[in-house]
């Protein structure tokens, strides 16, 4: 038997935890025949589509189905699982189609997109406002748009009224028109939906559904085990309904070399590189992958997703990991285990100590504070073909502001060797000077190598990283595939891939649909980030135009208050109301920039009696409470509603990490911040609430 299985269906059945076992149960009987055993399949009363049924999956519940074909076995489309009553007033009014303009496969309710279109022909139009759809009924119903809408639409005046006219329409339409209203051409849509090579659509549901648009929706599934392996675990979307651009992306059999995938938070980059780790996984029996990003606890994550993506054999042969834990495994592997990392302060006072051990020239001291000393290590040092006073003195130090003729490069140098080695007698280490270390051992050591690298959230890795990576695999065809956010960037300086050996212009592509959150919080979101400028990995300026989301729901809140006191207060009683409203303490975080507001926070969240902890090093921790995390934590997670506190000035940005630098390290600290409050607002898929107390924090946009 086939099963073409909708996302609806695959949401309806996680929906209450009690209709996975006999959704199961039922999805056998179908296979082994659908009149024997007692599902009792039903034509429902006058449907608006001959081949729709619906069929018991218990007392309560019953499937809407399709019985698409017969031949050479059934065929069933599985539509959703509904209440009774509901199952079979949804089964009277659905209908399947095969879009006739370009193959796609599509279940609608006609009778809902009517009355939609009804309203909207009622309003009356702004005369003078200008039409978001820029393009002729005819034009839109050559791409398959629906006929009816498509003659409202181009009389729209805002996205929204063109997402509420759309919202019945199948997803891969909705989304066009979305692109469409903001700004992408008749032929890019063409073009990233697949739309073309469709001269004569077929009828054959078997083809249909394998086109870039229905597999937005469907799945066909063949066997058991791709059944029985879809039905476990939570239902995730991102797992099998991919954007046909996602879908190219991760599914390219051969990039030439390097790529690289830029776009805003929430546009999926995460999503397409787990994608892209598990086709090359599967491309070749023997290949091995790295799937590698900033931090542990996103690493942590990327593994639990990886296993959800693959099943437990295949998802063994990709190495996942923190950047940092691959720097450490190759020095390990050569030096065995290096000491324990020493802590920032620790570090401070080594460079410190370093200034004065190298006699420096007095008009330089001044200038060489460990925050310009530990950046000059990571951009420049690990940046260098080879670790030597003579290519240090010959290096381009392009963006760091202070100029050092020939002697001071060379007091600098000195200052660096003391460094490392005070390091060195310490016993300990540190994070640079081990990527120091391993960008050096991985060209000629006996270090593990991999078949491909896959990065995650590259914004954040300096140079030496890049150079160890670089090191672990050979270049050529599928080498790197690279996603990076330039407006996330909360760690590194800025950093050109090029210099690396790692060419990717000509080979990227911008993700620009958010598929987190909503346009509220998007809007708002974008405004935080107003007009900082930001450059790519390949040194090129970053741009937000198109970012967009189909999403809509409250606009974010902005609250002030008068004491820190009253501020934690208000958010304990908001997360308290929450939770007490049914939403899961695990689908919550409060955030905030330094420890003091987390802190606080925990303290009231503990006093209201709401489950509490802070966000862990190591994952996802635990299902049942409220999170609590440092803004730099937050990054890559996501929750439905967040609560950014402490967003006042003097602490966003916060005011000793900024101050008294010269530039353009004033900037580019000032940026980080931005950046990191960037990151902050972005992690909420629902509700956004941001707070201060005293006076509000000048990253906040000025309207809402
Ligand atoms: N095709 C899809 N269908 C459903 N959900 C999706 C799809 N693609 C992405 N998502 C969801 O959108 C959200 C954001 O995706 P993801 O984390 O990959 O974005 P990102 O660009 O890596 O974000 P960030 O830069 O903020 O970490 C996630 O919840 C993800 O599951």
């Amino acid at each position: 038997m086939g099963v073409i299985m909708s996302k609806e269906f695959h949401r309806s059945i996680d929906v209450d935890g009690s209709i996975k076992a006999k959704a199961w149960d039922f999805l056998t009987k179908l296979s082994q025949n659908a009149e024997l055993t007692g599902l009792d399949v039903k034509i429902p009363k006058g449907p608006a589509d001959k081949r729709v049924r619906t069929a018991r999956v218990d007392l309560n519940y019953r499937a809407v189905l399709f019985a698409v074909s017969d031949d050479p076995e059934p065929m069933w489309l599985l539509a959703a699982i509904r209440p009774h009553d509901q199952a079979y007033e949804e089964a009277q009014s659905l209908v399947l189609d095969i879009n006739p303009a370009n193959g796609a496969m599509e279940v609608t309710r006609p009778a809902k997109i009517d009355a939609t279109v009804t309203e909207y022909r009622k309003r009356a139009v702004e005369p003078d406002a200008p039409q978001v759809l820029p393009f002729t009924p005819d034009e839109l119903v050559g791409l398959g748009i629906n006929a009816e809408v498509a003659e409202q639409a181009v009389r729209l005046t805002s996205e929204d009224d063109v997402l509420g006219l759309a919202a019945d329409l199948p997803e891969w339409q909705q989304q066009a028109l979305l692109d469409l209203a903001t700004g992408t051409s008749l032929q890019d849509v063409r073009a990233s939906y697949e739309l073309d090579n469709t001269a004569a659509p077929s009828a054959d549901p078997l083809e249909a559904v394998q086109r870039a648009t229905s597999r937005m929706e469907f799945v066909y599934l063949e066997g058991d085990d791709e059944l029985r392996r879809m039905l476990e675990g939570d239902f995730a979307a991102w797992r099998t309904y991919l954007h046909p651009t996602q879908r190219d992306l991760a599914y390219r059999s051969t990039y030439n070399g390097p790529f690289r995938l830029a776009g805003g938070a929430g546009t999926g980059k995460t999503v397409v590189a787990l994608h892209r780790a598990a086709f090359l996984v599967r491309k070749s029996p023997t290949a091995r992958v790295l799937l590698c990003t900033f931090t542990r606890n996103l690493a942590a994550q990327l593994q639990l997703d990886i296993r959800g993506l693959l099943g437990a054999g295949e998802s063994e042969r990709i190495d996942v990991r923190g950047v940092d834990q691959v720097v450490r495994r190759v020095v390990e592997h050569v030096d065995g285990a290096p000491g324990q990392p020493l802590g920032e302060r620790e570090q401070d006072q080594l460079w410190d100590e370093a200034v004065h051990a190298a006699g420096v020239p007095a008009d330089l001291a001044p200038h060489l504070g460990p925050a310009f000393l530990a950046g000059e290590y990571r951009t420049v040092v690990l940046s260098l073909p080879e670790h030597t006073r003579d290519a240090y003195l010959k290096a381009k130090r392009t963006g760091r502001g202070l100029r050092l003729n020939r002697v001071q490069r060379a007091a600098v140098w000195r200052v660096v060797e003391a460094y490392e080695r005070a390091v060195e007698t310490s016993g300990r280490t540190t994070f640079d000077a081990l990527a120091a270390r391993a960008a050096r051992l991985v060209g000629d050591a006996d270090v593990e190598r991999y078949d491909h690298v896959v990065v995650d959230e590259g914004q954040d890795l300096h140079a030496g990283h890049w150079r160890v990576l670089r090191g672990l695999v050979a270049s050529g065809p599928n080498d790197l595939f690279i996603c990076e956010d330039g407006h996330q960037r909360i760690y590194g300086e800025r950093v050109v891939l090029g210099h690396f050996g790692i060419e990717t212009r000509g080979r990227s592509r911008r993700l620009t649909l958010n598929y987190r959150t909503t346009r509220q919080n998007l809007r708002f979101a974008m405004g935080v980030i107003g007009d900082e400028s930001v450059v790519d990995l390949d040194g090129d300026a970053e741009t937000v135009a198109g970012y967009r989301s189909a999403f809509t729901g409250p606009t974010p809140e902005l609250h002030g208050f008068a004491s820190d006191g009253e501020e934690a207060r208000f958010a304990a009683d908001t997360v308290r109301g929450w939770v007490d409203g049914g939403v899961s303490p695990a689908a919550i975080a409060v955030l905030a920039r330094r420890s003091a507001e987390q802190e606080r926070a925990r303290l009231a969240l503990k006093d209201a009696g709401v489950p509490v902890e802070l966000l862990q090093r190591d994952g996802p921790g635990n299902a049942d409470s409220v999170k609590i995390a440092s803004m730099h934590r937050a990054k890559g997670t996501e929750f439905s509603r967040v609560i950014v506190i402490g967003a006042e000035a003097g602490v966003v940005p916060l005011d000793w990490v900024v101050e008294g630098r010269p530039e353009p390290e004033y900037s580019a600290a000032r940026g980080r911040e931005r950046s990191l409050f960037y990151v902050a607002c972005s992690r909420a898929r629902d509700q956004l609430i941001v707070t201060w107390s005293r006076t509000p924090s000048p990253f906040l946009p000025t309207t809402v």
